[in-house]
């Protein structure tokens, strides 16, 4: 008899009960058809959440799990239409549900139509109840992983207030302090330097080995988390980090090469040349696409 959980599973191995990503066994009967390759490069596609009810109503958000307004379901499939010829094989995504449905909506929009299924290793049982029983559905299956360390900054005492009222209660000053400085935390929250001990960690120690492994990879998740994570691949100083700007709903693209991230800015849809010019490995993937319609 072979291991259920081996033959079965996406490969995120759950001894300890938390997901640990194991890129070369992401189809553990070694079936997978995105090989591994030493010399391979990978995309990286980064995407802050569209609006939430929230951003609509201009309040600190934070850690509170909101949902996305209509605009910014828009906005994702907007963006899925941006990325829709753009490989990807794994995506990640914070706990909170503006960016679980970002992800999701976008990937409606993906021209490879594979179905983006959420990884459950919160427990052995949720584990074990959500296999899939065939090699083929998961072949056409991407594994979606929610981290808690890409959740939005947590924003302290001003999560739920207005950002106009905080600012003439404040000053515009010490609120701007709050929202973007490097190293100024809000009332009990994270400043953005607290933000990026959790979040660039978590992007070294499971995003990077999905990279290196020739994994295409698609990360939607937040203003703050992902601005830490931009610091650490634009090298970006802590003065420079201060007018980094993230819209909701647009997508960014990396090329990760020879241990490196080479930033290739936003899609701005599927027909766009450029998009086809960034590598040669994304025009041929773009032409498989087109032949199998
Ligand atoms: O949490 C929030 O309120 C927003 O998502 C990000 O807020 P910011 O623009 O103040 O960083």
């Amino acid at each position: 008899m072979y291991p259920i959980r081996q033959q079965f599973g996406f490969g995120f191995v759950c001894a300890s009960r938390s997901s640990v990503v194991e890129p070369v066994q992401l189809h553990s009967n070694g079936n997978s058809d995105h090989t591994p390759k030493k010399s391979s490069e990978s995309s990286l596609i980064l995407i802050r959440h569209g609006e939430s009810l929230w951003n609509e109503k201009n309040l600190f958000t934070g850690c509170v799990d909101v949902p996305l307004t209509p605009k910014g379901v828009e906005e994702a499939i907007e963006a899925g239409k941006r990325i829709c010829s753009i490989p990807i094989d794994v995506i990640f995504t914070s706990s909170l549900i503006r960016a679980q449905m970002t992800a999701m909506l976008a990937m409606m929009q993906h021209r490879r139509k594979k179905v983006p299924i959420i990884v459950h290793n919160e427990s052995e049982q949720a584990h074990l109840w959500s296999q899939v029983y065939s090699e083929e559905t998961r072949k056409q299956s991407i594994p979606v992983i929610t981290a808690w360390q890409l959740n939005e900054r947590m924003y302290g005492e001003l999560q739920g207030l207005n950002k106009q009222e905080t600012a003439d209660r404040f000053g515009n000053e010490q609120v701007h302090k709050w929202r973007r400085s490097y190293d100024i935390p809000p009332p009990n929250g994270e400043s953005l330097e607290m933000c990026a001990e959790r979040a660039v960690a978590y992007f070294k120690e499971h995003v990077v080995p999905q990279l290196t492994a020739g994994k295409h990879v698609m990360i939607a998740a937040h203003g703050n988390s992902l601005r830490s994570i931009i610091m650490q691949l634009d090298k970006l100083t802590s003065q420079e980090v201060i007018s980094l700007e993230l819209s909701t709903g647009i997508p960014m693209l990396y090329i990760f090469k020879e241990g490196k991230f080479i930033r290739r800015g936003s899609p701005v849809g599927p027909s766009e040349a450029s998009v086809c010019a960034y590598t040669r490995k994304l025009a041929q993937y773009r032409q498989k696409l087109d032949s199998m319609v």
